[in-house]
């Protein structure tokens, strides 16, 4: 006879404590088997095969699995299509239901419906929860019942819908888990990976950084913000944990929180906007698309230092300041004319915190045809930017040392290309 348990499915909630999908399998009364699909759809994407990202899920999941094994149970990994995986599930055990908790990118959704028809059919009960976010869907809408698209207002109705259940930690009792002998986690050389240098720690909220993160946020060389990206889109924090450490210490960091929820909003509600331009007239832009220039920007070669800087720091670490990022960012739309969605995509090989909804709704707002976006004629003047918040010259030197030794050509000036910029956006709109 098969054994009698309920799935619980990690996703974007790598972790054990405060995950209300989890706590929610684990009171249904059926021994919670905990499990983890190594997607070959989303892996089989990534070029290169050295890709911290999935080095920290691994190393999330074995540290994870080293947990369960102290409570007698395991982790059940494996690799592959989700639907064929939880066809092998089902003929293991006497499957009650499925847990897991609610991923509202495009993809994931069309996944989710797949996996919930076919448990359907066979009796079994998909049970989703709202887990990554504090507001979901339709949770902020305008008095209309449409959804925000200006972030202001969007960010008001956040703030004043807020209350403490909201971000109230969930306890998960380890008692439920299904026992069973200790099952070993995969090999990233199996799964066709290779080890990077990436090194998992458990994410912390440091009052340090978070306390005057509005007065130091915006100066690249001091790196003074938290990091927690990574954190936040594998769920190795709980957003809850956040919020209510954002309301205890720094309101500015709360709204860096509430940006994120933003834009997985709009991304929900306007799914287009993985491919299309929100304000649609954009799309009618004449986009240089220079090459040559295009590699000289992914390799930080543009004669900027900034620019550079920034580039090599997202190439070196996979990781950029958000400073710097617009920066950048503004360089390609606007200097180069390389389509948004060039850029876009070269992040998000390269950013460890990789999101679609952050990355996306961000490149757009640069470019200026998103939502909520800086007007087309605001261009970031790279020079000024860096008296502003590197005037030491700090950060360019630890990104970009070179940059005196070998003074580079700019591949534009700024003028020049500012003025190309504004003709080339106002004949499009
Ligand atoms: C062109 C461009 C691309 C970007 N791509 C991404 C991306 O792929 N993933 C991503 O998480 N952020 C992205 N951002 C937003 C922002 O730059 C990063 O969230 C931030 O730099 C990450 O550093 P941190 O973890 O130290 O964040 P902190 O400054 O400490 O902020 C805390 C958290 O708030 C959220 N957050 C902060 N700013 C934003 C923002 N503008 N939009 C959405 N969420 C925000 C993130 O989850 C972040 O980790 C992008 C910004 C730009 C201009």
């Amino acid at each position: 006879m098969k054994d009698k348990v309920v799935i619980f499915w990690f996703r974007r909630d790598l972790r054990l404590e405060d995950n209300v999908g989890l706590q929610q399998a684990v009171v249904s009364g059926y021994p919670v088997l905990p499990i983890f699909i190594f997607d070959s759809d989303i892996l089989e994407k990534l070029e290169v095969k050295q890709d911290r990202r999935v080095d920290y899920i691994y190393q999330v999941l074995d540290a994870m699995n080293s947990v369960l094994h102290t409570h007698g149970s395991t982790l059940y990994i494996d690799y592959g299509k989700p639907l064929a995986i939880f066809k092998t599930i089902i003929a293991l055990y006497d499957v009650q239901g499925v847990y897991c908790n609610r991923d509202y990118e495009p993809q994931a959704i069309k996944r989710d419906e797949l996996i919930d028809s076919y448990l359907k059919d066979r009796g079994i009960q998909f049970n989703t929860y709202k887990d990554q976010v504090i507001f979901e869907k339709s949770d902020i809408v305008k008095d209309d019942s449409t959804p925000y698209t200006v972030y202001t207002p969007y960010s008001k109705k956040w703030k004043s819908l807020l209350a403490p259940q909201n971000y109230a930690s969930v306890v998960v009792s380890a008692e439920h888990f299904y026992k069973t002998n200790p099952l070993k986690i995969t090999d990233l050389e199996v799964l066709g990976f290779q080890k990077t240098d990436i090194i998992f720690e458990k994410p912390n909220l440091e009052l340090e950084i978070i306390s005057d993160y509005d007065k130091k946020r915006d100066f690249p060389a001091l790196d003074h913000t938290t990091h927690l990206g990574i954190a936040l889109r594998f769920g190795t924090i709980s957003i809850r944990s956040c919020v209510a450490f954002a309301l205890k210490y720094n309101e500015i960091w709360l709204s860096e929180l509430i940006w994120r929820e933003f834009f997985m909003q709009i991304l929900y509600h306007y799914p287009r906007v993985v491919t299309d331009s929100f304000k649609p007239k954009y799309d009618s832009i004449i986009w240089r698309n220079n090459e040559a220039e295009f590699q000289l920007w992914c390799s930080g070669k543009t004669g900027y230092p900034i620019v550079d800087a920034g580039m090599r720091q997202l190439n070196e670490t996979g990781f950029m300041h958000n400073r710097v990022r617009m920066i950048t960012a503004s360089f390609l739309c606007k200097h180069l004319l390389i389509d948004w969605r060039w850029g876009e995509a070269y992040f998000a090989q390269k950013l460890l915190d990789y999101d679609l909804a952050a990355n996306n709704g961000n490149w757009q707002w640069v470019a200026g045809c998103g939502c909520d976006a800086a007007p087309y004629f605001r261009i970031f003047n790279p020079t000024a930017q860096t008296l502003k918040f590197d005037a030491d010259l700090s950060y360019i030197k630890t990104w970009n040392p070179d940059y005196e030794k070998y003074i580079q050509i700019p591949i534009v000036s700024h003028e020049e290309a500012r003025e190309r910029a504004l003709r080339v956006y106002k004949q499009a709109l």
